[in-house]
């Protein structure tokens, strides 16, 4: 069977600098992601995967470069036009406590975005609806989390239990594409592999699309279909997945994996 390959987000030579650092962090990245699509990246500390994943996200200007996602030019959107833009691209990062307001009960988390706008109905929520705590239930329920959970506030919760309402609240706007900042870095081990499981079972049953970024390649190569190695701001090697072992990988690539196979 041939499967085609349709690009949602295409991101052209991005550059960033900041002004108090001496070589950009980011030089002339490049990459394309697919509908369905998981892409990870992988590199130590300070390699710049954040900034890009910010840059991606539109949290963080660009000195040079260009992005189109959902075929429009997305890096120069502003205001109303970006906002929309801005509801199909959902974020989890490292830290859920960072994330999730301590003083919201985790139902207002949950509704946070989709409270912003009325308007919004993921179609994946069963209809017919009829109030917001049957909408925040079913997104509980995609997390696989109890119902009981809606009044709690997030210290009660475990920090896997609290990656999971992000999750969830990553999903509500119905995304095509979901940037992963190490989502499971500040988890227990046992929580990392329910966490990746989690986010493999929903990328399946939303038909999403990923940009999955780690320092571990481990879990790198567990979900992505290609892989892109970033050192010094730069695109160093990549590849797909299942090429991973190919002899003629990167150096660095090469020592990546050696820690991998250790
Ligand atoms: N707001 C900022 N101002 C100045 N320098 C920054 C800023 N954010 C990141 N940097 C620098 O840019 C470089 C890339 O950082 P970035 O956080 O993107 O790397 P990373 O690969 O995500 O690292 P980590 O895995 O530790 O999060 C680093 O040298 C970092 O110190």
């Amino acid at each position: 069977m041939t499967t085609t390959f349709t690009p949602i987000l295409k991101a052209d030579h991005l550059t960033k600098i900041y002004s108090d650092r001496p070589t950009p962090a980011l030089s002339d990245v490049s990459l394309t992601i697919g509908k369905g699509e998981c892409v990870g990246i992988v590199g130590e500390s300070g390699s710049g995967k954040s900034t890009l994943a910010r840059c991606l996200l539109r949290l963080e200007s660009l000195d040079q470069g260009t992005i189109e996602f959902r075929q429009q030019l997305y890096h120069s959107l502003k205001g109303h036009s970006l906002r929309q833009a801005r509801q199909h691209i959902g974020a989890v990062f490292q830290h859920p406590t960072a994330a999730l307001n301590p003083k919201l009960t985790i139902i207002d988390s949950l509704m946070e975005p989709l409270d912003l706008q009325p308007s919004l109905r993921p179609s994946f929520i069963s209809q017919p609806i009829r109030n917001r705590e049957q909408i925040a239930t079913q997104l509980l329920e995609y997390v696989q989390l109890p119902t009981k959970l809606l009044s709690a506030y997030p210290h009660e919760l475990s920090g896997g239990q609290k990656q999971r309402v992000t999750i969830a609240r990553a999903i509500s706007t119905e995304p095509d594409l979901i940037i992963l900042d190490e989502p499971t870095a500040s988890l227990d081990v046992t929580s990392q592999a329910a966490v990746l499981k989690l986010l493999q079972e929903l990328q399946q049953s939303l038909h999403l699309s990923y940009l999955f970024i780690s320092h571990d390649l481990a879990a790198v190569y567990q979900m992505s279909d290609r892989i892109l190695v970033m050192r010094h701001g730069q695109v160093v090697d990549q590849f797909a997945s299942n090429d991973l072992y190919h002899e003629e990988r990167h150096e660095y690539t090469a020592s990546l994996l050696d820690v991998f196979l250790a």
